[in-house]
């Protein structure tokens, strides 16, 4: 491991030009909706109406230069700490923009890795476009592909006393929203499949938890949504015939065309890109997809990632057999508090929530939350832990990333995260919007030293050891004998049933090797820079 590490330092990436000279983020204040420039009343009213009385630093700065003098000339990369509010960050600029449009038409999509961010996304929008008259639609898969088609297009109504020709119909095919929030998966589908889907008029392009979108390909989205979108930028605005510019309204303000000085070969387009992560990638040739125009970096402060401001860092350190013990005693030691505990796969967190189970009288509400689970399920789990009726939620890494969950105070890394990024994302489920949280981390001693290499990358020197009583811990060993051996024939019903899952259960928590290779394969895909 440490070889690796040696071997990623000396490989270090050249700081692209542009990303040199940021804006600080952490320089911008709190701002009282009152005070903020140009805020169009009915969302200012909308805001209040959703307990939103001021912008976090994030969400003014990305205002100023959106809304304010910065005007939308330049595209934004924002790396902000997680919880900081860059939903509202980037929502806020383009409700403003659009609030003016008089014809609808998809000019805003919003791109996401998951279901349930895409999901959590457009609740943030939804909450606020109908005060501006927009509607904002979502392309996840959640529902069937029809549905969705029925949500996002209006079908033409068909006059039976006329006799139509093929070529009328695309044209009477409307979009029925302004706005769209989708994963890119289910976006490629209606790009190739919904008849009168199009990104004609598309004006705003979000690229959130960018670094975890740029990863993969998945079905070639960017570029196919970037030359779909610039083969209509040779027109200024998007203009339906017979449609006065003026309709337009705030539109026409933003981007004057042509080529600008300094900016030789390099015409204005019309698509603004902001793209968006905690943990954004500074590698030039990760970046280069998006075809950023003059690009400008908001980030905070001097480091390259942040951690919330009010998160606590603890860590416990045990032998791997005892872990499961370790856990409960800790969980016992939070008194009910919310809690996400976090695997470094989806086999560990099924392995974990069905022990756990074996033990009687934990005093918490405990679920399992991964992605191989069924999508209703997942909501199902989601929503009893928002609501509180479940306390504790056993997750893979598919909680990791911007889900925000009310009221989670504490994370536990029951296995330890492989990269810092993933530390970033999963801590950072906790301590947002500014409020206190802490992250615990169950340690090997031959852990510890690896896991301080890791915090000194957020510069989180301070990470104390966390004790739980030893009589605590001790409370629950009769019954662990008794749930690893129930566990066990869980397991061989289940092997039985499957034919193959293959997990030694006798040593728990000591995984056979190619399963752990596995796993830091998988891990290390998922967040390494
Ligand atoms: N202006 C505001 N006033 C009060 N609460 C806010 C404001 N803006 C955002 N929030 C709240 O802050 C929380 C975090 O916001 P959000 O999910 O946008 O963070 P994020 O920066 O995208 O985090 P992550 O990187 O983890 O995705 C949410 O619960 C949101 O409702």
């Amino acid at each position: 491991m440490e070889e690796l590490e040696t071997k990623r330092k000396k490989k270090s990436v050249p700081v692209i030009p542009w990303m040199r000279d940021p804006v600080d983020i952490s320089l911008s204040d709190s701002c009282p909706l009152d005070s903020l420039p140009f805020l169009e009343p009915r969302l200012k009213r909308a805001l209040h109406r959703v307990g939103y009385n001021s912008l976090f630093p994030v969400q003014v700065a990305v205002w100023h230069e959106t809304i304010g003098p910065g005007c939308f000339e330049r595209d934004l990369c924002i790396n902000s700490p997680t919880g900081s509010g860059k939903t509202l960050a980037y929502a806020l600029p383009i409700l403003q923009m659009l609030s003016t449009r008089t014809i609808k038409c998809l000019r805003a999509l919003v791109v996401l890795p998951t279901r349930d961010l895409a999901v959590q996304v457009k609740e943030v929008f939804a909450a606020l476009a109908p005060a501006v008259g927009l509607s904002v639609g979502l392309a996840v898969g959640q529902s069937s592909i029809a549905n969705e088609i029925s949500e996002l297009i209006k079908k033409p109504t068909l006059d039976a006393d006329i006799c139509y020709g093929t070529e009328d119909f695309p044209q009477q095919f409307r979009s029925a929203v302004d706005i769209l929030v989708a994963t890119p998966g289910r976006l490629m589908d209606h790009i190739n499949n919904t008849k009168g889907f199009t990104l004609e008029h598309l004006c705003y392009l979000v690229v959130d938890e960018t670094d975890r979108l740029l990863r993969e390909a998945y079905q070639s989205w960017l570029p196919t949504v970037l030359k779909l979108a610039y083969s209509f930028n040779q027109t200024p605005f998007p203009c339906e015939d017979g449609v006065n510019l003026s309709t337009f309204g705030l539109l026409k303000t933003i981007r004057s065309f042509g080529v600008e000085r300094g900016f030789r070969d390099r015409p204005h387009p019309r698509l603004v890109k902001m793209v968006l992560s905690a943990t954004l990638t500074q590698d030039p040739s990760k970046l280069a997809p998006l075809d950023l125009h003059r690009p400008l970096f908001l980030t905070t402060g001097k480091r390259r990632y942040q951690l919330p401001e009010l998160l606590k860092s603890f860590k416990l350190v045990c032998k791997s057999k005892l872990k499961p013990l370790y856990l409960l005693a800790l969980l016992r030691t939070l008194q009910g508090e919310k809690c996400i505990v976090f695997t470094s796969s989806v086999e560990s967190t099924h392995r974990l929530y069905t022990l756990l189970n074996f033990f009687e009288d934990l005093q918490v509400k405990i679920k399992e939350y991964s992605r191989q689970q069924r999508q209703s399920i997942r909501s199902k789990t989601l929503k009893a832990f928002r609501t509180g009726e479940v306390q504790v939620l056993i997750s893979s890494d598919a909680m990791t990333r911007g889900m925000d969950v009310e009221g989670v105070q504490n994370v536990i890394n029951y296995d330890m995260p492989a990269y810092i990024k993933t530390y970033i994302h999963r801590a950072g489920r906790t301590a947002r919007a500014g409020q206190a949280g802490r992250c615990f981390t169950l340690l090997h001693k031959d852990e510890v030293k690896r896991f301080k290499g890791l915090l000194q990358k957020v510069d989180n020197e301070s990470c104390p050891v966390y004790s739980v009583p030893s009589e605590l811990i001790e409370s629950f060993c009769p019954m662990y004998t008794t749930a690893l051996e129930r566990l066990k024939e869980s397991v061989e019903s289940k092997k039985h049933k499957k034919g193959k899952l293959n997990i030694k259960i006798h040593r728990f928590n000591i995984k056979c090797p190619g399963a752990v290779r596995k796993t830091e394969k998988e891990s290390r895909v998922e967040e390494q820079d």
